[in-house]
């Protein structure tokens, strides 16, 4: 149990009618990057507002760093660095009036972090915050999160707004940040080509609550993408196997978990018109779409 940051067990939560969750399980060690991936609207947002005790879930056990989410105490905060939805409250602060502000809570509070990402952007310490661009003002929050040296970071979809080069400065960071190997990450975002380089573990979350979670390793390896050839009409819908079909873009695919020959015969069965071409490559973006689908 003190190896985990964070603990999910049959955590449930429903907007009205609507279902987010009804059994979500899942775990995060500490020492692990792991990414929540899903597509737009299954509860990623909805799930850290669980974690950071801003949202009670309906049902289940929600703990974070040992203590349940909506009774965290102020210093088991203070060792959490929280991006979110990448807005900052304080938005009438200058550059150097929010570092000032922020410093005096945590104890570990690093200042040259801040501004070693926050002077990149060749702003004047005395710049406004409202006044920045959208990216702009994700640098500042980013620069307050590495400045708290936490030991768990929470990132919610940290992309917002930050061009190609700060969002790979960023990534940098956060490379320099994992070094000693204990601290935790656990970061939704959409790039998702940004967390092949990033992330032992993935979860794949799914409208309705249901969930894989396993190390990236294992999904680039055991994920497939196979061409396939079938009279017109008759291709193969998706099932227990069949994870998901693509009959746009000229080549038609269909993803799966299982190994070419077990497929085979699995449309032998099922699609006896269908026969498998040819294994094609992926990449994450791709084996994502491929999983969770386009829409
Ligand atoms: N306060 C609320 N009341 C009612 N419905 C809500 C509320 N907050 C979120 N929802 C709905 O719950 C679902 C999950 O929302 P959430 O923001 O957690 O999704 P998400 O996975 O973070 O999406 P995105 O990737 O677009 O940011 C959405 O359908 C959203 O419309």
């Amino acid at each position: 149990m003190g190896d985990l940051a964070i603990e999910v067990r049959g955590l449930s939560h429903k907007y009205l009618e609507r279902t987010i969750y009804s059994d979500l399980n899942f775990t995060v060690p500490k020492g692990r990057v792991v990414a929540l991936l899903g597509k737009n609207g299954v509860g990623k947002t909805t799930l850290i507002k669980i974690l950071m005790g801003f949202l009670r879930p309906m049902g289940g056990i929600c703990r974070v760093l040992g203590q349940d989410s909506h009774q965290l105490q102020a210093d088991t905060r203070a060792r959490i660095g929280l991006l979110f939805e990448g807005h900052l409250a304080y938005e009438f602060m200058t550059i150097e009036q929010i570092e000032q502000f922020y410093a005096p809570f945590y104890t570990k509070w690093r200042k040259e972090l801040f501004y070693d990402l926050v002077d990149r952007m060749s702003l004047s310490k005395t710049h406004i915050i409202g006044n920045m661009s959208c990216g702009q003002r994700s640098q500042v929050v980013l620069g307050l999160i590495f400045a708290q040296d936490p030991e768990l970071m929470i990132l919610d979809d940290y992309s917002m707004g930050l061009d190609a080069g700060y969002r790979h400065l960023f990534l940098d960071f956060l490379d320099q940040f994992l070094a000693d190997g204990e601290k935790t990450v656990f970061v939704t975002s959409h790039v998702v080509q940004d967390m092949e380089e990033l992330v032992d573990d993935v979860i794949f979350l799914h409208r309705g609550g249901k969930m894989l979670q396993m190390p990236l390793t294992d999904f680039t390896q055991s994920f497939h993408c196979y061409e396939f050839e079938a009279p017109k009409g008759n291709e193969p819908q998706k099932d227990t196997f069949i994870r998901n079909v693509d009959l746009m873009g000229g080549v038609p695919k269909l993803f799966s978990f299982m190994e070419q020959s077990q497929m085979q015969s699995h449309l032998d069965d099922a699609w006896p018109d269908v026969r498998l071409k040819q294994t094609l490559p992926m990449s994450l973006e791709e084996a994502f779409i491929g999983l969770t689908g386009k829409y």
